[in-house]
């Protein structure tokens, strides 16, 4: 079996910083040879000093790097360069595809996982969302697509350091903090980023290692199961450190939930508990990522979705620190919290209480939604 092509997509807000992150990237030997894909040169803003050699859709740059413009439709453009790639004709280790400021990455993600050319040669990395850390406050009060964007996250790279200060920093990390609790932001300056802050982070993969996958999940490390529904608290909801900003109404729309759970799970409750989540909210679902222990299945998998879209699961050959439980984390907009914990809390049920007992606390498991 050969390996996918680890596929980023690289969102942010207009001017936030993409391009300069890119650039850098580009440059830099450990991101090894990058097939960028944009909408447009002229809008890439390439450094011209790199470009070697450019073509009618793509260019060669002194990096060994690609960049390619999306001709026609992004899926055509990504078999394209898979073509020239199995002739030779094009080396390159991953691809980036630079969404444009607006675009939300669940139709890309969803290209990558049904069609059937690309399904079997590419797999997604990662999102990354890039967030001007002297802006970025402003622009996630006004546009409720940029809050989509940060919490769909895998990582956050925040930019602009040099235009903010200390208030500033803590205020905004503390709000993605809230907003999404896995995506460990990182700083950029002027684009500087160590390439393996942002490419790598997929757990989709046979060889991850269990403890990659662990902080790919972001899970809560240790946290005992809290109340009677077992559901825990997101870290950040209870314990950002630097609780100082006032409350951000735009922010209500995006609710984050998590939940360990110590006893395997009957597979027929997992199925129920996805199934019933996608069917009745899918649309609403922005991220679901999850280490699952399931009953007579010896180790995890991993498994993770992007809106309603998911990638296969991945077995893990062991467990991560050696902690059995399983972790899932759902990230959702337009769904009260109450509701997702409620929701994660039939995972407690016993599978025979599914259609007609009363299950945990007191409920009927019938969906809460
Ligand atoms: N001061 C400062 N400026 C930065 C930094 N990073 C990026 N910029 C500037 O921010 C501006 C926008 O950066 P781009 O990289 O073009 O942003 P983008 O997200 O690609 O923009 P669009 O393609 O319009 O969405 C440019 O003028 C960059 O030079 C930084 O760390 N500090």
């Amino acid at each position: 079996m050969h390996d996918k092509i680890p596929v980023t997509l690289l969102t942010g807000f207009l001017g936030a910083g993409k391009t300069t992150l890119l650039n850098r990237l580009l440059h830099d030997p450990a991101a090894g040879r990058v097939a960028v894909v944009v909408n447009e040169f002229g809008e890439a803003g390439l450094d011209h000093d790199l470009i070697e050699d450019a073509a009618e859709d793509v260019v060669l740059m002194q990096s060994g790097c690609i960049c390619c413009s999306i001709r026609g439709d992004l899926s055509r453009t990504l078999v394209s360069l898979l073509a020239r790639r199995v002739r030779d004709e094009l080396q390159f280790d991953r691809v980036v595809i630079e969404t444009t400021g607006l675009a939300d990455p669940g139709p890309i993600h969803h290209t990558l996982m049904v069609d059937r050319v690309l399904a079997p040669n590419y797999t997604l990395d990662g999102i990354v969302t890039v967030v001007d850390g002297a802006l970025g406050m402003s622009t996630l009060d006004r546009h409720a697509e940029a809050l989509a964007q940060v919490a769909m996250a895998d990582r956050i790279v925040l930019t602009k350091r040099d235009l903010t200060d200390a208030t500033m920093r803590r205020n905004l990390q503390a709000r993605l903090e809230r907003l999404n609790p896995g995506a460990q932001p990182v700083w950029a300056d002027m684009g500087a980023v160590p390439a393996a802050n942002v490419f790598g982070l997929g757990a989709m993969r046979q060889d991850i290692a269990a403890d990659d996958a662990l902080a790919w999940l972001a899970a809560p490390a240790a946290d005992p199961l809290a109340g009677l529904s077992g559901i825990a608290l997101p870290e950040a909801a209870t314990s950002a450190p630097f609780e100082t900003v006032s409350h951000h109404a735009s922010d209500d729309r995006i609710a984050t939930a998590s939940i360990r759970i110590e006893t395997p799970i009957p597979a027929e409750v997992f199925d129920f508990w996805l199934d019933s989540l996608i069917a009745i909210k899918g649309p609403d679902i922005l991220r679901i990522k999850g280490i699952v222990h399931l009953e007579d299945i010896p180790y995890p998998f991993v498994f993770h979705g992007v809106q309603h879209i998911f990638a296969p699961p991945t077995p893990l050959k062991s467990w991560p620190k050696g902690d059995t439980s399983s972790r899932i984390v759902v990230i959702a907009r337009d769904i009260p919290k109450p509701e997702l914990d409620r929701h994660l809390a039939l995972l407690l049920s016993p599978p025979a209480e599914k259609t007609e007992a009363p299950g945990m606390m007191g409920q009927s498991l019938e969906t809460p939604f």
